[in-house]
């Protein structure tokens, strides 16, 4: 069946956080959010102003294709509001790229090289949808948003069981009263996930989350920061 994605952009870049910060990543950010949280760095991505572009599940993935990277980044605004057709995308590009594999089998060792090998897809989700569906090459970055967003009434606490040890859980902070919620949400659920926290652009000092997580010991806490706003112009698209 032919489906459609109302798709932001698809770029290539490295990636600037998460486990895979500084490799060669695609991107596609799918259009519109369910939530608003009060430091959006990508406004343009949601609502009614907001320009997108209506393209079939095979138009994107022959877009994926070009770019050649076989990490994905699947982001937004929200991607799981469009769930069924990321299900539909990954599966067609999974589908390729197999199918491609079984073509060169008489050349194993160009199976396993850096250009051949699977995809790898990330799904970056904002913490208010559990995703319905799981696949051997895909996992999340769920992320959490702590008072300071004045979207926190939104978070699905089940994200914290349902996310595995192949997930991370990104609280993104902008104030003190946001790292004490994130230690308290830590001591209040259990989870496989790897735990990342980030300052929210220009509004907390990098020292003082360390500080913060040196007072309370925070072990299992990964301190990061999102080096493309760095690299490029913060509020810069398609980078
Ligand atoms: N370079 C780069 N890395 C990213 N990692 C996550 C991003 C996102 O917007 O979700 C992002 C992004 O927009 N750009
Ligand atoms: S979830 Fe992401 S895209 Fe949606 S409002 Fe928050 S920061 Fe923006
Ligand atoms: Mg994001």
């Amino acid at each position: 069946m032919l489906r459609f994605m109302n798709v932001i952009e698809i770029f290539s870049s490295i990636d600037g956080e998460g486990s895979r910060q500084g490799f060669l990543t695609t991107f596609l950010r799918l259009y519109d959010c369910n939530i608003r949280c009060s430091y959006c760095d990508t406004k343009y991505s949601y609502g009614p102003d907001s320009v997108y572009k209506e393209m079939f599940v095979q138009e994107v993935a022959d877009t994926i294709e070009s770019l050649g990277n076989h990490r994905i980044t699947i982001t937004g605004g929200e991607p799981l509001l469009q769930e069924r057709e990321v299900i539909a995308l990954i599966d067609e590009l999974t589908r390729r790229s197999e199918s491609s594999e079984s073509c060169v089998s008489e050349r194993e060792d160009e199976i396993y090289s850096h250009d051949t090998m699977p995809y790898d897809f990330n799904i970056e989700t904002n913490g208010t949808i559990v995703p319905s569906f799981q696949r051997d090459n895909v996992w999340f970055t769920y992320d959490y948003k702590t008072p300071s967003s004045l979207a926190e009434k939104s978070m699905n606490l089940d994200i914290f069981k349902a996310a595995t040890e192949r997930d991370l859980i990104k609280f993104v902070v902008g104030t003190p009263e946001d790292l004490d919620c994130m230690r308290h949400i830590l001591a209040a659920h259990m989870t496989e996930a790897h735990i990342y926290v980030s300052p929210v652009w220009g509004q907390i000092e990098a020292t003082s989350i360390i500080e913060y997580m040196k007072a309370h010991n925070l072990q299992n806490v990964r301190f990061q920061l999102q080096i493309h706003k760095f690299i490029w112009d913060p509020d810069a698209k398609g980078v």
